[in-house]
């Protein structure tokens, strides 16, 4: 990203109010009852997601307007940026719109820890990802 090594430090320097998450998520075979949607397609809000999924597989990434499967590969951890990032790097990274459909006669498993920034930083885009005017794109307050 061209940023000096511990740029992102300061943004997580209270680690009681940035709030980070782990949560392990169960995810129950589609039925015709209640379909398949596992997670509706969305956009993660925080800085960072690191996704670990099993191996059944259900987690899409939406792609020049096609979802493409994000197939499970053993011992690799998916790292998914949020949106926090995105305002941050002026778009130049992409907070990626994914969902989770289920599958018939599968249970799915998969953990999430998610990386926040303290409560009291101001978000906007870096000027390192800006024009000369420094003119950001979006702003957001948190
Ligand atoms: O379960 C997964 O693989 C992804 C979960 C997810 O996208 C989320 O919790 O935001
Ligand atoms: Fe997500």
């Amino acid at each position: 990203m061209g940023l000096p090594p511990g740029f992102f430090r300061k943004y997580t320097a209270d680690s009681d109010s940035s709030f980070h998450f782990f949560a392990a998520l169960h995810y129950f075979p589609a039925t015709e009852e209640d379909g398949s949607v596992g997670l509706s397609k969305h956009e993660d809000g925080k800085a960072l997601t690191f996704v670990l999924q099993d191996t059944v597989g259900g987690l899409e990434v939406l792609k020049d307007g096609e979802w493409v499967s994000v197939e499970p590969i053993n011992g690799t951890i998916i790292i998914n940026i949020g949106d926090l990032i995105q305002v941050l790097t002026n778009k130049k990274l992409k907070s990626a719109t994914h969902r989770v459909v289920r599958k018939p006669g599968m249970h799915r498993h998969s953990m999430i820890y998610v990386v926040n920034v303290d409560a009291d930083k101001w978000i906007e885009p870096l000027p390192e990802f800006t024009d000369k005017v420094g003119k950001p794109l979006v702003q957001v307050g948190l």
